[in-house]
C-alpha cells in the first residue's frame, strides 16, 4: 500500500504541475482545461479539481478517481485526495479513454483558441507542415459533437483517435482532447496543436497550404517517433 501512496504522491505533483504547462503556453482561460494521468499497473487516475484557479493548484488538491470516474477514498487518511473536492468535469472523457486505450498514460484537454475556432467550424486540420507530419503523422481529425455529462465525448475521442496516428482529436464545437504514454506528452501534444492550428489558419490567409504527400508524411513521423531526440 504505501508504495502505491508514493506513486500516487509522485504523480499528483507531477499533474499538478504540468497545468502551469497549459498557462505558460496560453492554451486555457479561467479554469477551462484539463490534465490527467493513469496510475500504472492500477484501475486508478489523477485529475485536477473542478474550478479551482490554475494558480492555487497544489499537489493535494489533485483528485484520484478510479476509471469510472468515481473520487475514491483510500485508506482514510487523506494521502489519496481531499475528499471535499470535486473532479473537473471532463473526468467521465478522460475515464472512458483510460478504460478503453490501455496504453494511453496521460489525457489533456484545452480550449486553445485557434484549435478551437477548428473545431467550431468542424474542419480537420489538413497535414500541411513537417511538424505536423512529425507529431501527428497526418490530418488532425474531428471528432462528433458530444455533451458533457456521459460517456459521448469519451466514446468519440476514442473512435477517432483509434483511427488515427494523431494525439490530438478537435471534437466539434468544443475543442481539443490529446493523449500520450504520459501526461507530459499528452501536455506536448495540445502545445503542438495550438501552434499547427495557428500556423495552418495564417498560412490560409495567405492562399491555399501545399499538401505533403503521404509516403513523406509516414517518413516524418517515423523519424520523429523512433529516431527523434534518442
Ligand atoms: O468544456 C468544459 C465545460 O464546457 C470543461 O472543459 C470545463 O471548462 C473544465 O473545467 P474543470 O471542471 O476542469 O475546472
Amino acid at each position: 500500500m504505501s508504495a502505491l501512496l508514493d506513486t500516487i504522491a509522485t504523480i499528483r505533483r507531477e499533474v499538478c504541475a504540468l497545468h502551469a504547462e497549459l498557462t505558460r503556453y496560453e492554451l486555457v482561460v479561467w479554469t477551462a482545461g484539463n490534465v490527467s494521468a493513469r496510475v500504472p499497473g492500477h484501475d486508478l487516475m489523477v485529475i485536477k479539481p473542478s474550478g479551482v484557479s490554475y494558480d492555487a493548484l497544489t499537489p493535494e488538491l489533485m483528485v484520484v478517481t478510479d476509471l469510472q470516474g468515481v473520487p475514491v477514498a483510500g485508506d482514510g487518511d487523506g494521502a489519496w485526495g481531499n475528499p471535499d473536492l470535486s473532479p473537473s468535469s471532463d473526468t467521465a472523457a478522460h475515464a472512458y479513454v483510460y478504460r478503453n486505450m490501455p496504453d494511453v498514460g496521460g489525457v489533456v484537454h484545452t480550449h486553445s483558441t485557434y484549435a478551437t475556432a477548428w473545431a467550431a467550424r468542424g474542419e480537420p486540420i489538413p497535414c500541411v507542415l513537417t511538424m505536423m507530419g512529425d507529431e501527428f503523422g497526418g490530418t488532425i481529425p474531428v471528432g462528433p459533437f458530444a455533451l458533457i455529462g456521459d460517456d459521448s465525448i469519451g466514446r468519440g475521442i476514442v473512435d477517432t483517435l483509434r483511427a488515427s496516428h494523431s494525439p490530438a482529436v478537435l471534437m466539434q464545437n468544443h475543442g481539443p482532447f490529446t493523449i500520450g504514454k504520459d501526461a507530459r506528452s499528452a501536455v506536448k501534444a495540445a502545445v503542438m496543436c495550438e501552434e499547427v492550428a495557428r500556423t495552418v489558419h495564417i498560412s490560409r490567409q495567405l492562399g491555399e497550404p501545399l499538401p505533403i504527400d503521404a509516403g513523406q508524411i509516414e517518413s516524418l513521423y517515423s523519424r520523429y517517433q523512433n529516431v527523434y531526440g534518442r
